[in-house]
């Protein structure tokens, strides 16, 4: 039998200065692919529930972006019962989900679309099943041939740091068939 595990009523919503995700131009298209995902595709079930929201950067920030207009990305996280590792905990599978997704979007609001090609997670606390974090994300330049690299953070609204993690991603081209979906 599951636990009975606290809802996260507002606690989704963007953090203060933040917008949903679906305002900004290029993330209501990064919006539509989140929908249907394994990690923000179920927003009302007892797994993970995952909003997204962004901001506008200015030039003098330390995450540097070749984009036009950078934006950055932040997510709320709420971890129910069918998230579940330790016992009334977060599984660290979820949590690393979190932080590879929402590492992974901030690089598209960011460059362009992009997938993840190596990801480390450090576990530092466990999550209470029924809490909201925040995911905060950063991401660098564009490297090389096509490769950025990000960070994130689960944070919870106390200050704790729950998780952090670090990825490459590699940025999609025409070599790529990630679109099509199927076998
Ligand atoms: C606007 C419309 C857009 C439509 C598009 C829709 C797309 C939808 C896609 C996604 C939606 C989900 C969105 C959120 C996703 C969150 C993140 C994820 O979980 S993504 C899923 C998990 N990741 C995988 O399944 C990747 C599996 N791996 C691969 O497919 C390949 O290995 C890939 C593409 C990553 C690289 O293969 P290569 O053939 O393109 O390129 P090579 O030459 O191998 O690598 C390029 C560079 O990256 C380095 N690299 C590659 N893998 C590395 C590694 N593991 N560690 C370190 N460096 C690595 C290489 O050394 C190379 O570097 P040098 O250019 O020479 O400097």
């Amino acid at each position: 039998m599951e636990a009975e595990v606290r809802e996260p009523g507002d606690a989704l919503a963007a953090p203060a200065g933040w917008r949903p995700l679906a305002t900004h131009p290029v993330g209501a298209i990064i919006a539509h692919y989140a929908e249907r995902s394994f990690v923000a595709g179920d927003p009302t079930g007892q797994g993970i529930r995952v909003r997204y929201a962004w901001r506008a950067m200015s030039p003098d920030e330390a995450c540097v972006v070749t984009a036009a207009e950078p934006a950055a990305l932040a997510a709320r996280a709420w971890f129910g019962a069918r998230a579940e590792g330790p016992p009334g905990h977060a599984h660290g599978g979820s949590m690393a989900a979190v932080l590879d997704e929402a590492m992974g979007l901030a690089v598209w609001l960011a460059h362009r679309a992009a997938v993840a090609a190596h990801l480390e997670t450090d576990f530092r606390r466990p999550i209470p099943l029924g809490t909201t974090v925040t995911a905060e994300t950063t991401v660098g330049p564009a490297e090389g041939t096509g490769k950025a690299r990000a960070t994130a953070r689960l944070v919870g609204d106390d200050g704790t740091v729950f998780a952090e993690g670090s990825a490459l991603f590699v940025l999609l081209g025409p070599r790529h068939t990630f679109a099509g979906g199927g076998a």
